[in-house]
């Protein structure tokens, strides 16, 4: 499934139009009757149903919606909440239909709102992704006179007034109870500010061209199809080499647990052979735990790993660093000289994100792949930058992040982001409130070791493994636990349930 821009979906819509030869006018249509057709489903005869007209597009949209359901005997009126000199184009074309066929039309005259207080489904058409700054009067009021009110809002694309796009923070806008995106998700659908107001959301198709989306925009959601279509498989003839050698660098005498979740977390996800690099303290504490791993012993001070025992890098497929370790700075001077040795794909998490933060720059000097996996505050530290500036605008932050490093980016949260060097994007859509817990990144790391060590697409491969980790957490809270007892070492547990639905 795309994500796209609002640019992005004009473009696309200007190539179906243009290049395909699609009518706009049949697009509106296909629109106004696929939204239709989800509505009836959710909505008897009995309610009244007002529809709010805008002067474009979307307002278009809902004048088809409001003469499809009219003809099903639905109780429907319409509110245009724009002079008639306004409605222009498709809009204006499909208004005149709806008023051929007898429906019931009246204008929002900005005083009482008293259709909007009669109804009991409210279909909110008035603007999609056309908006341009706040809403203006009469409509910020209408906005809030519809927020206030209990009943059943339903917007059409893009609830009324809120940016498709991200990096905008000042706007009113329609608080949905659901949403039925036209053709493709807005980014704002994934943003922690705006993603509310879509309230329950779903995709509804209107036969725009899948040609026309690969042309315009490299974002996507990363989903089961998605997974089935690239898992890595087991033959009869496969080895424990088969499925790679990975090396996990971490822990301290006050954190050995964050190690220990890596590798346990690595090893149930398909990891055919794992060593963790530590102190022979933090060892001894989780050997019994981890039986199936073998272990490196690196030097300390203070119970913190430094460099005097040179980790030797070479041997492995895959290398993951960080978790656990501490900031203490001796321990940055292994993590840099771990990044420039390994020939083989390395997965930065955790602490290892500050050691490197100073030297990103050699990051491009690698001839294999990085991987890093930041939360948004990490992110901030990396670079320099305020937490709340990320997360107004984290397609726009983790892209320039992976294209200007050169690294294959997770930007973990609610939505997952996870970026390529080349800026290709994939939203994860699993996982759970349960999740924000500590340990929670540990695990992931663990996943995305197994997964790129499987040797197929390294994109392909990360974002399987957000998916495996979310779904992992969705399946547990399901069956089993809820989102404040779910623990990271539970998800590791769970990763069986996910892989007996995938494989
Ligand atoms: N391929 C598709 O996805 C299709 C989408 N459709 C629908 O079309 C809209 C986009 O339509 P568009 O006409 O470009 O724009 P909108 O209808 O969303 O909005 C334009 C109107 O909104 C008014 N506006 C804009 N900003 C404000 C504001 N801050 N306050 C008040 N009013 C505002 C604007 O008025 P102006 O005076 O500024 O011109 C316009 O009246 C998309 O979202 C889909 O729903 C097609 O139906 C099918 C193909
Ligand atoms: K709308």
């Amino acid at each position: 499934m795309f994500i796209v821009t609002a640019k992005e979906m004009y473009d696309i819509d200007k190539f179906a139009m243009q290049e395909i030869g699609l009518d706009g006018k049949l697009l509106m249509e296909n629109a106004g009757r696929a939204v239709a057709e989800k509505i009836t489903a959710m909505s008897s005869k009995q309610e009244k149903i007002c529809v709010l007209a805008g002067a474009g597009n979307n307002g278009g949209d809902g004048f088809v919606i409001a003469r499809t359901m009219m003809d099903q005997g639905y109780h429907i009126h319409v509110l245009q909440v724009v002079p008639d000199s306004k409605i222009r184009g498709d809009a204006s074309f499909h208004k005149r239909i709806y008023e051929n066929c007898g429906g019931s039309l009246s204008l929002f005259d900005g005083i009482d709102g008293t259709e909007v207080l009669d109804a009991d489904i409210i279909i909110d058409a008035m603007i999609g992704i056309g908006v341009k700054g706040e809403l203006r009067e009469p409509l910020l009021s209408l906005v809030s006179l519809i927020n206030q009110q209990t009943k059943k809002v339903i917007s059409v694309d893009v609830p009324s007034g809120l940016p498709a796009d991200e990096g905008t923070v000042e706007f009113s806008a329609v608080e949905a109870t659901y949403t039925f995106i036209i053709g493709a998700p807005k980014i704002s659908a994934f943003l922690n500010h705006t993603s509310p107001y879509y309230g329950t959301w779903e995709l509804v198709s209107i036969g725009l061209p899948k040609k026309a989306f690969q042309l315009s925009t490299s974002k996507s959601i990363w989903n089961e199809t998605n997974v089935r279509d690239c898992f890595p498989g087991r033959k009869p003839d496969d080895h424990k080499g088969t499925h790679g050698k990975g090396l996990v660098i971490g822990g301290c005498t006050e954190m050995p647990g964050a190690l220990s979740m890596t590798l346990k977390a690595a090893l149930r996800a398909g990891a055919g052979l794992i060593t963790g690099a530590t102190s022979e303290h933090v060892i001894n504490r989780i050997a019994s735990t981890n039986v199936e791993a073998t272990y490196a012993v690196l030097s300390t001070t203070d119970g913190f790993i430094n460099n005097d025992s040179k980790v030797n890098v070479q041997d492995y497929d895959a290398i993951a660093l960080g978790m656990g370790m501490g900031r203490k700075a001796f321990t940055s001077e292994l993590v840099r000289d771990v990044v420039s040795e390994a020939n083989c794909p390395i997965i930065i998490d955790g602490d290892g994100l500050h050691h490197i933060q100073p030297y990103l720059t050699s990051l491009k000097r690698r001839k294999s792949p990085t991987i890093m996996t930041p939360h948004p505050r990490e992110m901030a530290m990396l670079l320099g930058a305020n937490v709340n500036e990320i997360l107004v605008e984290p397609f726009r932050y983790a892209s320039e992040f992976a294209r200007k490093f050169d690294v294959y980016l997770v930007l973990k949260g609610m939505y997952s982001i996870i970026t390529s060097p080349e800026g290709k994007q994939s939203v994860n859509m699993t996982g759970n409130p349960g999740l924000a817990k500590g340990g929670s990144g540990d695990v992931l790391t663990g996943i995305i070791l197994a997964m790129i060590m499987q040797r197929q697409d390294m994109f392909d491969a990360i974002c399987n493994a957000c998916y495996v980790h979310g779904k992992s957490a969705d399946l547990l809270i399901k069956h089993q636990h809820s989102h404040h007892d779910l623990l990271a070492s539970d998800v590791i547990d769970g990763i069986a349930n996910v892989y007996r639905t995938i494989s």
